[in-house]
């Protein structure tokens, strides 16, 4: 499992509901899995997000279960290139939280990134 999440360091910032989350990962070649040569597993993506989603909802908070993780993937993510995960709350109402994360791969232009995928995701805090 550690290997699945090496190099995954996320920081925390501050936000109106909560925590925001990013990580900068650069995956080591066991990490690169691919179907299609060039483009990164969806399936790993998605671990990845529901990842980032899960630490975004339980830091400094009460952990939260994954009730749904919806998953557009708009552009392949090239296996061996930077790419920025990200995760932020955009509603809460009571025990639900709701969610969106992104993975973000450098675009065309110097400095540019793009969002190659993108979550809206509901986690539910345990009953008190
Ligand atoms: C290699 C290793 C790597 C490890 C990789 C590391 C990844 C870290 C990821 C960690 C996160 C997980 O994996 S967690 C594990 C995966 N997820 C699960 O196992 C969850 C399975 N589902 C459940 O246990 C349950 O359905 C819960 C806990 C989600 C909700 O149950 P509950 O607490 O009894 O709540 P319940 O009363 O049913 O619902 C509360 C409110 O939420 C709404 N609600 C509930 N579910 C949904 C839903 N799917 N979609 C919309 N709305 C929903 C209800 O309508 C209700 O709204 P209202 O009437 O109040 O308005």
């Amino acid at each position: 499992m550690r290997s699945l999440f090496e190099g995954y360091r996320p920081t925390f910032k501050p936000h109106s509901l909560g925590y925001e989350a990013e990580s900068l990962l650069l995956l080591t070649p066991s990490q690169q899995m691919c179907y299609y040569d060039g483009k990164l597993f969806g399936g790993y993506i998605a671990l990845l997000m529901d990842r980032i989603l899960a630490d975004c909802c339980k830091h400094k908070d009460k952990p939260a279960f994954t009730a749904y993780l919806n998953t557009s993937f708009n552009h392949s993510v090239p296996p061996s290139g930077p790419m920025l995960l990200r995760a932020w709350p955009e509603k809460v109402e009571g025990r639900k939280v709701f969610l969106k994360g992104s993975v973000r791969i450098p675009g065309k232009e110097a400095h540019d990134w793009v969002d190659a995928v993108r979550t809206d995701a509901l986690f539910i805090r345990p009953k008190p």
